[in-house]
């Protein structure tokens, strides 16, 4: 049986996922291992930063008011009563014409309002360490980090489903979270349908071809925050292809098929939908490549049917599983992020449907340039490496030239490449 084909826009089709999806399960995991998670709560500051007044130098806390008239030909002598090394607590109070020593870190003590650094004083060398000149006027609150100044407690510093980075690490780490609640990372069935399909190990015989899409799509739920499992290459065969298909979804949050959805005598997916009594969210999207991409939902699982050719199963991939993956561990920006570009050379094929490019995006002469990374054909696995971004050419006969400004979508793990 075959579904009757409604195409949907892309914007239509991601809407249609992310209706059903319901944020992931959470887990509580240490710090240390926490590097690339998404949050699933809203961090607060636990204590104010700093939490306690303390010195930006090495030098001497003293009472501003002991320094009026100090200067490099008038040093004022003050006694010095101690030292402060980072992490003690002073228990004295610097009283009127005294002066604490005192290191970058340390708590500043009471009686004192600013410290002078050691540059800007004079030390007896016969009574080095009781007292001391100053040799400049200083103002109350001069060099002192004052509690709370860079962070109040409760301030809300980190939004759930924020990935975990470099800055994350030092807040968590700063509020004493030895343990970080993150969203459980889904596992993501990937399988493979084709009898044509050899593994990379295989030798090429003729008519056949190496399985390239289940290791694409690896890395992408990688990329995405996902575990990919591998569930190999299955033949175009119904039977077949419903057990595993079942025996998938036991085992795992979702599943990403490729190959098998389009009109073909042996393109099995459209049985299995039919056969598992899935609820078909879409079989046809007004873009190219990838038009055939199916959605379905099993349950609370999803089937993600994307299409054998290997240039429309990584747009697929990119256009629907990466939202549902994004959404899942909480994050608010679920699609591809967009920019404008400059399209840098004519794009004029017509299209009835818009078309997601490969393509590149580079800077020249201070203005974003994109060209697509070659041909342009849904078959072709050898360029993919190239795309830097997907460019949306609008649908209809004049396509685009050289010079408009065109949509992109920046491939995110391609930044900062
Ligand atoms: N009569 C029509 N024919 C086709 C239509 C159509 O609308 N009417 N759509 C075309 C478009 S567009 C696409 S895209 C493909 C979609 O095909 P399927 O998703 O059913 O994929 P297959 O038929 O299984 O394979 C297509 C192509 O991709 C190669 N392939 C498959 N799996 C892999 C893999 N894991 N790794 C690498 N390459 C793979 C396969 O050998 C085929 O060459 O349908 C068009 N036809
Ligand atoms: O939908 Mo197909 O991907 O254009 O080759
Ligand atoms: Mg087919």
């Amino acid at each position: 049986m075959r579904f009757h084909r409604d195409p949907i826009t892309v914007a239509e089709a991601q809407q249609r996922i992310l209706a059903h999806i319901t944020q992931g399960d959470i887990e509580k995991i240490p710090l240390f291992e926490s590097e690339g998670r998404r949050l699933a709560e809203a961090i607060i500051a636990t204590s104010d930063v700093p939490h306690f007044s303390k010195s930006p130098y090495d030098g001497f806390a003293v009472r501003s008011a002991d320094t009026t008239g100090a200067s490099i030909h008038n040093p004022i002598e003050l006694e010095v009563i101690g030292a402060i090394a980072c992490g003690d607590a002073p228990d004295f109070c610097v009283e009127v014409g005294q002066a604490a020593r005192i290191m970058t870190g340390a708590a500043i003590p009471q009686g004192a309002d600013c410290v002078i650094m050691f540059e800007m004083t004079s030390e007896n060398e016969a009574r080095v360490d009781r007292i001391v000149g100053i040799k400049k006027e200083m103002k109350p609150g001069e060099n002192i980090v004052f509690q709370g100044e860079e962070t109040k407690t409760g301030t809300r510093l980190i939004e759930v489903g924020t990935r975990i980075g470099p800055g994350e690490m030092a807040i968590l780490a700063t509020f004493g979270y030895a343990h970080v609640p993150v969203y459980r990372l889904p596992r993501v069935g990937i399988l493979a349908t084709g009898s044509e399909l050899l593994r990379p190990e295989d030798e090429l015989t003729y008519g056949k071809i190496r399985n390239s899409n289940s290791y694409m799509t690896a890395s992408q739920v990688r990329q995405a925050g996902g575990i990919p499992i591998l569930y190999g290459n299955l033949e175009d065969d119904s039977d077949l292809a419903v057990a595993k298909v079942q025996q998938i979804l036991s085992e795992t949050d979702f599943l990403i098929t490729s190959g098998g959805v389009s009109v073909g005598d042996f393109d099995v997916m459209v049985d299995v939908f039919t056969r598992l009594d899935a609820d078909l969210l879409f079989n046809k999207i007004k873009m190219r490549p990838g038009s055939v991409t199916s959605t379905a939902r099993v349950g609370q699982q999803f089937i993600f049917g994307l299409s054998g050719n290997p240039g429309a199963c990584f747009v697929g991939f990119e256009l629907f599983v990466r939202p549902a993956l994004h959404a899942l561990q909480g994050k608010s920006q679920t699609a591809l992020p967009e920019m404008q570009a400059k399209l840098g050379i004519d794009m004029k094929k017509p299209s009835p449907f818009t078309r997601y490019v490969r393509s590149s995006w580079t800077i020249e002469q201070g203005e974003i340039v994109v060209r697509p990374v070659g041909m342009d054909k849904s078959g072709v696995v050898t360029n993919i490496t190239d795309a830097n971004c997907l460019m949306c050419i609008p649908a209809g006969g004049a396509g685009a030239a050289a010079g408009d400004l065109v949509t992109i979508l920046p491939l995110p793990y391609r930044a900062g490449e």
